[in-house]
């Protein structure tokens, strides 16, 4: 499916999830005069108008954001760090940090598990995550063996009922590890979302797309 543009000028199609990136995004598309008509919780709607005509919004996974502007499907789109590690950024083009969705990614065990001994002791470790290479990379610069379990959500269950013992995963305020009676042992890299760009977009749609980076990252630079 190709959308056409209005007054031959080629239409724009930005991928965003729903939930905090697509939440965070809105102002930072406000700045750059673009107020998308549908909300994504309340409409089944997966592509959204926006006042500007030439602008549409896709709603996907949050990790399938990087597979929509990699193939062209999109132009541009907003992904974690965590989403993009793991697709490997072929075809993408990454010039803004948009400061949004910040978290950290880190190894949690549950709380009477002696991580460092284990890891001294060079035990292999079974580690359950969604982000296996990002995992995979890390235990192996340390020179720790692990098991990969690969997992699609809800990691921190994994070392309660013995599947692992450790998760790699996303924490932000620690508090679902704390209700889960987990602690964070290591803290691997900070997490934040990125603008991507089609590589063949940034050059074909240059003159469309400049103007909305430019505010993109002008209102990211004002993000905490
Ligand atoms: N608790 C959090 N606080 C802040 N940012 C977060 C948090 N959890 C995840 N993120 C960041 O926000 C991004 C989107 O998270 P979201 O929860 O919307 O998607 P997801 O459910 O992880 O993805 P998918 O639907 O593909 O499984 C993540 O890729 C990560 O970078
Ligand atoms: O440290 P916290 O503030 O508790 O945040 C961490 C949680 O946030 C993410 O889940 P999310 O809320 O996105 O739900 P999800 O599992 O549906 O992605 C992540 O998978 C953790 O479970």
């Amino acid at each position: 499916m190709t959308f056409n543009g209005v007054n031959g000028e080629p239409q724009l199609i930005l991928a965003l999830s729903k939930g905090r990136i697509f939440e965070d995004t809105l102002p930072l598309l406000s700045a750059a005069g673009i107020e998308v008509l549908e909300n994504p919780e309340t409409s089944r709607k997966l592509i959204l108008s926006t006042n500007d005509p030439g602008v549409r919004v896709l709603i996907v996974r949050a990790s399938d954001v990087p597979t929509y502007v990699q193939h062209g499907a999109a132009d541009f789109g907003v992904a974690g760090k965590d989403v993009l590690l793991e697709h490997g950024g072929e075809g993408l083009y990454q010039p803004i940090d948009l400061r949004i969705a910040q978290c950290r990614m880190s190894v949690a065990v549950n709380a009477g598990f002696d991580y460092d001994k284990a890891v001294r002791q060079g035990a292999r470790l079974r580690v359950a995550t969604k982000f296996v290479n990002t995992a995979r990379e890390h235990f192996a610069s340390k020179g720790v063996h692990v098991d990969l379990i690969k997992l699609y959500g809800s990691m921190e269950l994994a070392p309660l009922v013995g599947l692992s013992d450790a998760i790699v995963d996303v924490v932000s305020t620690g508090g679902t590890l704390r209700a889960n009676n987990l602690v964070e042992v290591e803290k691997i890299m900070d997490i934040s979302s990125r603008l991507v760009v089609n590589q063949a977009a940034l050059k074909l749609k240059r003159e469309r797309l400049q103007p909305i980076l430019e505010a993109f990252e002008r209102a990211s630079q004002q993000q905490g």
